[in-house]
């Protein structure tokens, strides 16, 4: 296993005086080269926060953070943007529509974030922008669409091809999946699992959704209250949670029934989804 990312020690908190917590208290994270790390949770648990810090977005007040052995966790947020390891550490978030500018065609909005991030110009640009668009799975003729004008899958795909157009090796996705239907959600469950095998990506999927996170996933990282509580490959830990918390997660969960068109396994995932 060759380690790609790796945090120690995070913590950060929010708020002043006697309002001040802990969102993030005292989290270790590594992540290999390629894999696909769950980081699961109830809402609160801490996870985004997580997520934010890992992608460089939001400052943490302690703890170490290394890239490819890289000590990243000095620079700030707002300066990351010029760091030469900005591009090979993406974020995906739940609401696609929101992070694009109404203004842009999509493949307008594609090409900002590989004109600033690795200079790219002309037919190389237009060709790095069709590409990842196609390997998200969108049509030919959506490219030039604003983002109103795509469904809520196909700008899913629109956010998924953005951040996977500078080719990065860490990808953390905020509840990727949690607006769509589920029948639209398996088609972006399909297309995440093969994007990372296809790259080589690492992902690191934030959802309090366990059924997302065990088809995805190999290994799974359960937060409460701003620690990690339990952490192991996902059969295991799914088939028999050692924290009591992560017992209560798995019988909260949903079945998802076989009609709703859901794969019972994803190639290369860790374990197939029991149908009711
Ligand atoms: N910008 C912020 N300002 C103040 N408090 C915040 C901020 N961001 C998060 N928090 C608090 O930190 C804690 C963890 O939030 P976080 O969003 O990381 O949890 P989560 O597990 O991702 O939950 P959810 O799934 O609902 O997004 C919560 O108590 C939240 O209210």
């Amino acid at each position: 296993m060759t380690v790609l990312f790796q945090a120690r020690g995070l913590r950060k908190a929010f708020g002043n005086g006697e309002h001040r917590r802990y969102a993030v208290d005292g989290v270790d994270i590594t992540v290999a080269e390629g894999e696909a790390l769950a980081l699961a949770g109830e809402s609160g648990s801490g996870k985004s926060t997580i997520g934010l810090i890992m992608a460089r977005l939001l400052d943490h007040d302690e703890g170490e953070i290394l890239f490819d052995g890289q000590e990243i966790g000095k620079c700030s947020a707002r300066r990351a943007a010029q760091q030469p390891w900005r591009a090979q550490i993406q974020m995906v978030f739940q609401d696609a529509g929101g992070a694009f500018d109404p203004r842009l065609s999509i493949s307008d909005s594609v090409a900002l974030p590989l004109r600033r991030l690795s200079h790219s110009r002309g037919n190389a640009l237009t060709h790095a922008v069709e590409d990842a668009l196609d390997r998200a799975g969108l049509a030919g003729h959506l490219f030039r669409r604003k983002p109103h004008e795509l469904s809520g899958g196909q700008l899913a795909r629109a956010g998924i091809a953005r951040a996977i157009a500078l080719r990065p090796r860490l990808l953390i996705l905020d509840e990727p999946t949690a607006a769509l239907d589920v029948s639209v959600q398996a088609g972006i469950l399909h297309l995440l699992n093969e994007l990372r095998r296809d790259l080589n990506m690492a992902m690191v999927f934030v959802s309090h959704d366990l059924n997302v996170l065990r088809v995805l996933c190999s290994r799974v990282m359960v937060m409460e209250h701003g620690n990690i509580v339990e952490e192991g490959p996902v059969g295991r830990v799914f088939a028999s949670p050692a924290h009591p918390f992560t017992t209560r997660l798995l019988a909260a969960l949903p079945k998802w029934p076989r009609s709703e068109g859901l794969p019972h396994q994803l190639p290369g995932s860790a374990l197939i989804i029991h149908s009711q």
